[in-house]
């Protein structure tokens, strides 16, 4: 397999213009089969315009934009308006427009670990069920790309890190591709391949590390985020004399990122 098989989105030299301005300026990014691409950028930098042009919601500008013939995308938004006045249960809500057999309901459900709210009001659920609820109609296309804006918004910083857990092992399982928006790098680490920051252009891409060393990332994000990161990468990095002895711990304590969710 030649590795322009796996790609799934290529764009390439794309500007997005704006009532006269420029949102996008020429960015180029290409998204593969089993690979997590991450973008980050500061308020308004264009993350979810670039989202809306690779789902093809938004025609640029400038630029070319090539999909894989017959991609299925599955979309997790930001945010979802339900008029709360409308009685609906999650197996409703996942039903709407999909009509999925009950074998992939249940099964997807499990995987996200939510098959207990099958019958639960989707209104009544707190941020993390909701999230996992979003994320498994989003699973329902059976997607080769899996797009997830803003994944963890609204969710606790334990529930965070569970979610992030849960999106590796959706990407393992099913080896698609994930292209998702953050504002955490070091919360995302371990769930990332590949981060690209934007602020309006790519300021700079690559592996999660290069990236947070990167004088660009550290301008835009201040030393708060490049030292929680150091002390993330500190866990990866090192092998204690105390930890040699006990592999266990350290197999455990290599997944755990800092307690800090300051941006
Ligand atoms: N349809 C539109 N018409 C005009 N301006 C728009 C439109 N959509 C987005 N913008 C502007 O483009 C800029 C980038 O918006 P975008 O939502 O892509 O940023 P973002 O990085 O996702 O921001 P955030 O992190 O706050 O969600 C903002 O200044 C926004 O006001």
């Amino acid at each position: 397999m030649s590795s322009h098989d796996r790609d799934l989105v290529r764009l390439e030299d794309i500007s997005v213009r704006f009532a006269r301005e420029d949102v996008l300026s020429h960015v180029s990014l290409t998204l593969h089969d089993d690979c997590i691409t991450t973008l980050i950028g500061p308020n308004g930098a264009g993350k979810t315009t670039l989202v809306r042009v690779v789902l093809g919601l938004i025609s640029p500008s400038q630029g070319s934009l090539w999909r894989s013939p017959g991609l299925r995308v599955g979309y997790m938004p930001q945010k979802l308006h339900i008029d709360r006045t409308m009685p609906l249960t999650v197996k409703r809500f996942l039903n709407i427009g999909l009509k999925p057999d009950s074998t992939t309901l249940e099964t997807t459900l499990d995987q996200v670990g939510a098959r207990h709210l099958l019958q639960h009001s989707f209104h009544d659920l707190s941020g993390g069920e909701t999230q996992r609820v979003m994320l498994a109609r989003a699973l329902l296309r059976n997607p080769r790309l899996l797009v997830l804006d803003e994944p963890v918004q609204g969710v606790d910083v334990n529930g965070q890190t569970e979610l992030y857990q849960l999106i590796s092992a959706i990407r393992e399982q099913r080896k698609c591709g994930i292209l998702m928006i953050s504002h955490d790098l070091h919360l995302v680490m371990s769930a990332t391949d590949h981060v690209v920051c934007l602020n309006r252009h790519i300021c700079c891409s690559g592996h999660p590390e290069r990236v947070s060393n990167d004088p660009t990332f550290i301008e835009l994000f201040g030393r708060s985020q490049a030292q929680a990161f150091a002390l993330y990468n500190h866990h990866h990095d090192h092998r204690h004399d105390r930890l040699d002895a006990e592999p266990e711990l350290l197999k455990s304590d290599t997944r755990q990122p800092p307690e800090s969710t300051d941006a």
